[in-house]
């Protein structure tokens, strides 16, 4: 048996879409082990992922919980995992032991992939990714595109953030000229539909600022690299100094990583808040196609290009070439080649490397026989 308290689970990010997936769930439980249905579930929201046990959320209170060794095994043979946003049926046993029984299937999800290509899931459920950067020597246009490519095809709606706007320059006026400055960049470099705020991170007043996005309900997630501000964003949402804030390094504006472990937080507004550890380079799980939605403008030249193959790379008549940023061109064929790579079976990266090696062995061949050896 579950009582979902809705109201209550609502402050917490519940929608009445997964209200109703959760009674499904339950259901397809007690057809297949009918003294299921007389048991006692709990719906709770995962709000932190540690090593060996999570942190749940009921709407009032946080407690530690594990999932079924069922489920551990489950995720293993799937390449998925439990991630912080996840909503959750739970049973508790003993007032000390809190078992995680089943996952929701989560409505959005960002995945990244490692340096080998495998999967993990960042945050789940979430409906907004603030991409956080500092306007300092943070900015990137580069690493923006990268954070676009990464919310792209998640469902989740991105917006971009850029804090430290107080350190743009001495005065009213050099900030307004850099912002200018900042602004035209954006603009060639952005599809237009992104929306973007520059602010003071520590200002009471981001509230007012990001309000759009933290109506009852909502759950917003906090993507950036150490430093660009996230936890003084949180503290200035959340009203108070929950997060440790950590001050960065003057050389190259880097954060020293005070965020070790990403955490919902349910805020006064109605809306969850998840901060997430820097990461500089996060690497997206998309396919090509889904990059190029990320690169509209891209897209849209290609049917103009010379040659109906073009890659855009050095063929006459480029259109992408003539029309697009060289730097932002470059981001896309990186991005691209990364998402080859990630989509390749193990065997066609053996195959790969094989033939890398055959290459290598053909040129040192040719070197020695130039040498006369
Ligand atoms: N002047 C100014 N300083 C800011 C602003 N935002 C953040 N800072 C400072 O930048 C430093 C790093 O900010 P954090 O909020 O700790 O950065 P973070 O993104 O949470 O970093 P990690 O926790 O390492 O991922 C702190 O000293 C903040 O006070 C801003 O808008 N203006
Ligand atoms: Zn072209």
């Amino acid at each position: 048996m579950i009582d979902i308290d809705f109201e209550r689970l609502r402050a917490l990010g519940l929608h009445a879409a997964m209200a109703q997936a959760v009674q499904q769930l339950i259901a397809d439980f007690a057809s297949r082990t009918p003294e299921f249905a007389d048991q006692d579930w709990q719906l709770m929201r995962v709000c932190t992922v540690h090593r060996d046990r999570l942190q749940v959320h009921d709407g009032v209170s946080e407690r530690s919980a594990i999932p079924l060794p069922r489920l551990i095994k489950q995720h293993a043979l799937d390449g998925t995992s439990i991630a912080v946003g996840d909503w959750v049926l739970t049973q508790t046993p003993e007032p000390d032991r809190c078992c995680i029984h089943a996952v929701l299937p989560p409505v959005t999800r960002i995945n990244r992939r490692d340096a080998d290509g495998s999967r993990h899931a960042v945050v789940s459920n979430v409906d907004t990714a603030l991409l956080v950067m500092g306007l300092d020597l943070d900015f990137s246009l580069r690493r923006l595109e990268r954070y676009l490519a990464l919310v792209q095809g998640s469902g989740v709606w991105p917006v971009v953030v850029l804090t430290k706007l107080d350190t743009l320059g001495d005065t009213a006026w050099a900030r307004s000229e850099r912002l200018v400055d900042i602004a035209r960049q954006l603009r060639e470099r952005l599809p237009p539909e992104v929306i973007v705020h520059a602010l003071d991170a520590r200002s009471p007043e981001v509230a007012q600022d990001l309000a759009p996005y933290l109506g009852l309900g909502q759950t917003l997630v906090l993507l950036g690299s150490s430093g660009a501000g996230k936890s003084t964003l949180t503290n200035s949402l959340a009203g108070m100094g929950l997060q440790d804030t950590g001050p960065v390094r003057e050389h190259d504006s880097r954060g020293r990583h005070t965020t070790t472990a990403r955490t919902l937080l349910p805020l006064l507004s109605g809306a969850c808040l998840i901060d997430t550890p820097g990461v500089r380079s996060l690497r997206p799980d998309a396919d090509v196609q889904t990059l190029s939605a990320s690169f509209t403008d891209i897209q849209a030249l290609a049917g103009q290009c010379r040659f109906r193959n073009c890659q855009h790379v050095n063929e006459p008549g480029c259109a992408v070439l003539a029309q697009v940023a060289g730097d932002r061109v470059r981001n896309f064929h990186k991005l691209k080649r990364e998402m080859q790579r990630d989509q390749q079976t193990p065997l066609d990266r053996q195959r790969e490397l094989a033939r890398w090696k055959q290459i290598g062995r053909a040129g040192h061949e040719r070197a020695k026989m130039k040498r006369g050896e």
